[in-house]
Order: structure tokens, then sequence, then C-alpha cells
């Protein structure tokens, strides 16, 4: 199951700081955007409005129809800094996440563990934050947000702090359970080519105020020097 999320002429102002101005996006139901722009650009503005984290000043967020009004769990959030409790352990995070959806306990761990099979660290399910890799922590993370079965899945950098194998390997990870779930995601990253490899459509912010400077599909197959280099124009004119 998935749902299209849709802002409406979005506007975001902090007092005299206009962050995004007369800015229109459609992620149409079980799609994947990548959302590129310079430090600074609004690019987690944007996702934390769809996560319900924020209003905007004007113009309106929806999810599957539906006004964002707060966070939901229908829309799951992964962030570069992966905030687990340390004092529980990986199946003991994805537990308590699952917590505000007031399942039973059971129904809990069958699905905290399933979750945590699904990125690849069953065997992991017993450690400590402290005893994992931070790409096993960022697993963790991503277990949390698919365990309550996220219809959207909203990644803020997600593998921004991992080094360059782990990166790749959890950018096959995400891909291929996207592939399965068929979630709407919309994954914000500074790295062009981790955008290209990962996404069907690349959104570029840029400007100040923000604003949408170029919306492009990503072909299937080899990557395209083409629209690399029009999207790095684009960044560099951020
Ligand atoms: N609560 C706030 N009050 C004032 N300004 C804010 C507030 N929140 C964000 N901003 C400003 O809005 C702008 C966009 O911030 P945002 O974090 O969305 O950018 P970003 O594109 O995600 O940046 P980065 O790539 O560095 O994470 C920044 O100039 C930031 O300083």
């Amino acid at each position: 199951m998935s749902l299209g999320v849709r802002l409406e002429g979005l506007a975001v102002r902090h007092g005299d700081a206009h962050v995004l101005e007369r800015t229109d996006l459609e992620l149409p139901a079980g799609s994947f955007t990548a959302l590129l722009g310079p430090s600074g650009c609004g690019k987690s503005t944007l996702l934390n409005l769809v996560a319900g984290f924020a209003r905007p000043t004007e113009g309106r967020v929806t999810a599957g129809g539906e006004p964002v009004r707060g966070p939901g769990p229908e829309r799951g959030v992964v962030f570069q800094h992966y905030a687990l409790f340390p004092w529980r352990t990986a199946r003991g995070n994805v537990e308590f996440a699952l917590k505000r959806l007031g399942l039973p306990r059971p129904e809990r761990r069958r699905r905290a563990l399933a979750a945590l099979a699904e990125v690849g660290l069953a065997d992991g399910a017993g450690k400590y934050p402290a005893q994992l890799s931070g790409g096993m922590q960022q697993r963790v993370a991503l277990a949390r947000a698919l365990a309550a079965e996220p219809e959207v899945l909203l990644m803020d950098e997600p593998f921004g702090a991992l080094d360059a194998l782990t990166r790749t390997r959890m950018q096959t990870l995400l891909r291929e359970l996207w592939k399965r779930r068929g979630t709407t995601v919309l994954f914000v990253t500074h790295d062009i080519d981790e955008a290209l490899s990962l996404a069907e459509r690349v959104v570029v912010l840029g400007g100040t105020p923000g604003r949408i400077l170029a919306d492009r599909a990503v072909p299937a197959g080899p990557p395209d020097p083409e629209l690399r280099s029009l999207i790095a124009r684009h960044l560099g004119s951020g």
C-alpha cells in the first residue's frame, strides 16, 4: 500500500527569513523521488512538512488526499542520526516505536523481528546500539520506520554519515525494500550520484527563498551524463 503526497502553494517563512515560496510538488503513490539542493535551501523543511513536524505558513500538504496535521504512522521518517535509545536493544527500539499504534505486545514483537529481518539484522535483534556499527544502527532506524508499515517513507540524508561501502549496501537494500513494498519514498540527499542511482525522479530545490529549479525523470539503465550535468548546473546555481 502507498499514498500519494501533494504539496500545493507552499510558503514557509520564519520572520523575515523566507525559506520556501510558491512550491508545488506531487509525489504519486509508489513513486521514489530524490530531493537535492544546496545546504540551507529548504530540503529538510519540505520533508518536515510532509512528516507533519512543521506547518507551512501558506499552502497545504495532503497525503492520500487527507490534510497532514501532524506526524502519523502512515508516514515513516528516517534521519541521518538514528536517534536510538541506548538502553534498549535493537528489537526494543523498534517495539517501542510501535507502542503509539496501540498494538498488543506479541504483535509488536512479531513486527519488530520481521522488520529487523527485512533489513538484514535478524541476528542483531538482541544487541544494544553501542554494540552495533553505524550501518547496523541505521538499519535499526529503517526497521523502526518500516515496522509501522508506512505508506510514505521520508528519508533525510539517511546514509550521509555512513562510509562508502556501507552506504552502497544500504542503497541496494532500500531499492529492494521499495520494489517489494511499493512505498512512496521521498529521499533528501546532497549527493547527485546517490539521487540518480536510487530514484525514479530528481527534484532540485534552490535559490533564496527556495523553490523548485528542476524536476526530471531518471531514465532506467546506465547513468545519463547529460542529466547529471544538468542537475549539477542547477545545484551550482542554488
Ligand atoms: N525554525 C526556524 N527559524 C528560522 N529559520 C529556520 C528555521 N528552520 C529552518 N530555518 C532556515 O530555513 C532554511 C532551510 O533550512 P533546511 O534545514 O530546510 O535546509 P536544507 O536544505 O535541509 O539544508 P541542509 O542540506 O544543510 O540540511 C535555512 O536557512 C534555515 O536556517
